[in-house]
């Protein structure tokens, strides 16, 4: 195994193999524990695009609500999935399946449209111009906005979908989908998750689906094996300890490098893991 491989397996904790069923309860009693510890939550709430690893984590959040109703006889403690669509979304139908696959107590909805243009615009008057991709970052950024909102309103906490084949590539808005109190699939990589929405019972066409962050208005629905020019399966036989051909790795290890400043709090004087 190349010895960065190693190191980054070992920072992002992912194991070769795992047991579906034992790696969900990890996730419900991660998410248990940590909600029992601060009294004060009482709900969840992550946004659901349709995607794989959001109807993953929010079936996930809802199995752990309800499990800890049942034992604290807490009937405040609730999930709510909400839905964050930039004016309409292509694919609002997969949203609506994963939510009613979760079977969410409560979903909420805000368009984040209005705001994302709102912000360009204020920006621009300064003279500079938001590219279609900065743009992806703001509106990646509006729904961190709403969610907080959401979670500031319900004593909640935003639950994020980050996992291992995303961290690795640094693959998500830094405080947009990157900003989250609690990330249940972190350890995880995407065949992983997929195995565990599998035996969670998922309807395939949402594990199955075609990972997107979906940001750009120039190239809509962008696969992140186009974006990124590497596939989840390499990413994941990276992450597994396999060995996949030495260009792949060096794409694979650029992005890592590229994207370290994303794994990190911001930089102070005080660190030293750039140099
Ligand atoms: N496919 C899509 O539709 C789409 C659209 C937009 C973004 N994305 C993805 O979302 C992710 C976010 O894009 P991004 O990474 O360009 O934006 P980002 O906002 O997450 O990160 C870039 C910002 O990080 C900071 N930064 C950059 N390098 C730094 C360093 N070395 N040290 C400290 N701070 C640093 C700067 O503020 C910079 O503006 C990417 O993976 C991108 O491909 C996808
Ligand atoms: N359209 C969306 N509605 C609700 N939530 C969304 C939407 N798009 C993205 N999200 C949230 O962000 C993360 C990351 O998405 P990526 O596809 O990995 O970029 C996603 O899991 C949702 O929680
Ligand atoms: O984060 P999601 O749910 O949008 O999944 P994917 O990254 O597969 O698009
Ligand atoms: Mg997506």
């Amino acid at each position: 195994m190349r010895t960065l491989q190693a190191q980054i397996i070992e920072e992002l904790k992912v194991r070769p193999t795992i047991d579906p069923k034992e790696e969900i309860r990890r996730s419900l009693d991660f998410l248990k524990a940590y909600l029992v510890k601060h009294p004060f939550l009482k709900t969840l709430v992550l946004g659901i695009s349709g995607g794989q690893d959001s109807t993953l984590c929010g079936k996930l959040c809802q199995m752990a609500i309800e499990e800890l109703r049942a034992e604290t006889g807490d009937q405040s403690y609730r999930f709510i999935a909400v839905r964050l669509p930039y004016g309409t979304q292509a694919d609002e139908q997969d949203a609506l399946a994963a939510i009613d696959f979760m079977q969410a107590d409560q979903t909420m909805r805000v368009n984040i449209k209005e705001a994302s243009d709102a912000m360009v615009q204020a920006v621009e008057a300064n003279g500079i111009t938001i590219s279609d991709f900065n743009k992806g970052n703001i509106k990646a950024r509006q729904r961190m906005i709403a969610q907080y909102a959401i979670a500031g309103a319900t004593s909640g906490a935003v639950v994020g979908t980050d996992h291992a084949a995303e961290a690795i590539t640094g693959f998500y808005t830094k405080y947009g989908d990157g900003g989250a109190d609690i990330m249940p699939l972190w350890r995880l990589d995407k065949r992983q998750g997929r195995a565990m929405l599998e035996a969670l019972g998922a309807p395939a066409h949402l594990y199955q689906k075609t990972p997107t962050a979906d940001l750009e208005e120039d190239r809509p629905a962008l696969p992140d094996e186009v974006a990124l020019g590497v596939t989840y399966t390499d990413i994941d036989d990276y992450l597994e300890g396999k060995e996949v051909a030495a260009e792949t790795a060096q794409k694979i290890e650029n992005w890592f490098e590229k994207t370290k400043h994303k794994r990190h709090l911001p930089i102070t004087v005080y660190d030293d893991f750039w140099k």
